[in-house]
């Protein structure tokens, strides 16, 4: 059965607690948080203190996606803020074992994201010491895109190296995601599912996260 990480960037920030809640009483297992910044991403969505406050409701593991250039200066922050799972894009890191570290020394799991466009070669060397891959299966920016099909040859891709180098990194696809698709995706390897609009825009969401955890 897959991890379902509803993302809150498709909720109705008017009433943010409700859909909290919506999520907390749900088969929801995290509950995802996609932060942009208008620079690594073209779209500004929310931080900290939104965070801050979610996790003060949230019941779920509350996983963060950082679309930001600079991630390293915020990590200690996003610790306070509750953030259990980090992930950090691998195209905004220079020195992104040492980010990982830093992750880690705050107690928090870390995970590293990649786009479409970047090969999952590029792990290799960093897959051992990760909890989680975020990879993008839409260009990073915004919800409601449509599910990028090259992604599947590259979720098998990983799920080899993953075997290979003995690495406990968890496979999450973001973007895109379906209940018409979501069972390709699991079969191609995936062990998370991160569902934005797929989950917001049905008219009964806890029933939509029940069907998606089915899968
Ligand atoms: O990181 C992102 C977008 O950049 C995602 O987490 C989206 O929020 C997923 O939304 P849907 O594609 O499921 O609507």
């Amino acid at each position: 059965m897959p991890l379902i990480a509803p993302s809150l960037l498709s909720a109705n920030f008017l009433r943010l607690e409700e859909d909290v809640d919506m999520i907390n009483r749900s088969e929801a297992d995290w509950l995802h948080l996609d932060v942009m910044d208008g620079r690594f991403v073209p779209n500004i969505s929310f931080g900290l203190p939104v965070i801050a406050a979610v996790n003060r409701k949230a019941t779920k593991t509350l996983d963060v996606h950082l679309m930001i250039v600079e991630p390293e200066k915020y990590i200690s922050d996003f610790a306070k803020a509750g953030a259990h799972y980090l992930s950090v894009h691998i195209e905004a890191c220079n020195h992104l074992h040492r980010t990982v570290q830093m992750i880690h020394g705050e107690g928090m799991k870390a995970g590293v994201a990649i786009n479409p466009h970047t090969p999952v070669h590029l792990l290799k060397d960093i897959i051992a010491d990760i909890d989680l891959v975020c990879m993008m299966s839409v260009n990073p920016g915004f919800g409601g895109q449509k599910f990028i099909p090259h992604t599947l040859k590259k979720i098998a891709e990983l799920r080899a190296l993953i075997n290979e180098t003995g690495s406990k990194a968890l496979i999450e696809i973001d973007g895109g995601v379906t209940l018409e698709n979501a069972g390709t995706i699991v079969a191609a390897g995936a062990d998370v599912l991160v569902a934005g609009n797929t989950v917001f825009s049905a008219s009964d969401p806890v029933a939509m996260i029940s069907q998606l955890k089915a899968i």
